[in-house]
């Protein structure tokens, strides 16, 4: 009984809005996680920006995880149209590796999708992601993102990428 509750309490999160204070965590988490950083004042404007669909995850109170998108006016990636979509882009996704496994990536994907089309007016969501990095591709396909093309040799280290997209819906 008392082991059960201390499970359950170490297993829970708490997603919430990105705040500029969060700054230097998400750096920290994206530097650990990720060979693609980005200099401070990226994450600055993108909080800035997208704040509403930029989301941060919090065990115990601190962070552990977050999701920066962006939102892009361009061709569909879904659709032949000759016209321009409003397109939410999914700029980088991670979560410290002690608190893998138990769903606080899906979470924040899905609410920084939700913003996106509720806030943002996006009708639809993409990202490019390393073809070898098997457990963010199992989210984004839970989530119904298509394979939609090979990006050849997209990564500096000379990796090809999928370009992933679904509907906002
Ligand atoms: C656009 C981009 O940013 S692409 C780069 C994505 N980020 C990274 O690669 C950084 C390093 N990785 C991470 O931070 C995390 O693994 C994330 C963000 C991709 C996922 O975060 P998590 O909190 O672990 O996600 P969550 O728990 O919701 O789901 C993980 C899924 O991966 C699956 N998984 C774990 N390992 C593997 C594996 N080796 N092969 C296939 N699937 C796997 C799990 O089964 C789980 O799916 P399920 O819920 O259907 O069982
Ligand atoms: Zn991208």
């Amino acid at each position: 009984m008392e082991q059960a509750t201390s499970n359950k309490s170490t297993n829970s999160f708490l997603i919430r809005n990105v705040r500029m204070d969060d700054i230097d965590d998400i750096i920290m988490i994206n530097r650990l996680s990720l060979p693609e950083n980005y200099p401070y004042y990226f994450f600055v404007d993108h909080i800035k920006d997208y704040g509403k669909a930029f989301y941060v995850a919090e065990v115990n109170g601190d962070v552990v995880g977050y999701i920066m998108p962006r939102i892009e006016l361009g061709f569909s990636n879904l659709k032949n149209l000759p016209s321009l979509v409003k397109k939410g882009h999914v700029v980088s996704i991670a979560v410290l590796e002690a608190y893998r496994n138990r769903g606080i990536g899906t979470a924040l994907l899905k609410a920084s999708m939700k913003s996106m089309k509720e806030d943002y007016g996006a009708e639809e969501v993409y990202l490019e992601v390393r073809v070898s990095n098997y457990p963010a591709i199992s989210v984004y396909e839970k989530l119904g993102f298509m394979k939609i093309k090979v990006l050849k040799h997209y990564y500096a280290d000379g990796e090809d990428a999928y370009l992933m997209a679904t509907y906002l819906t």
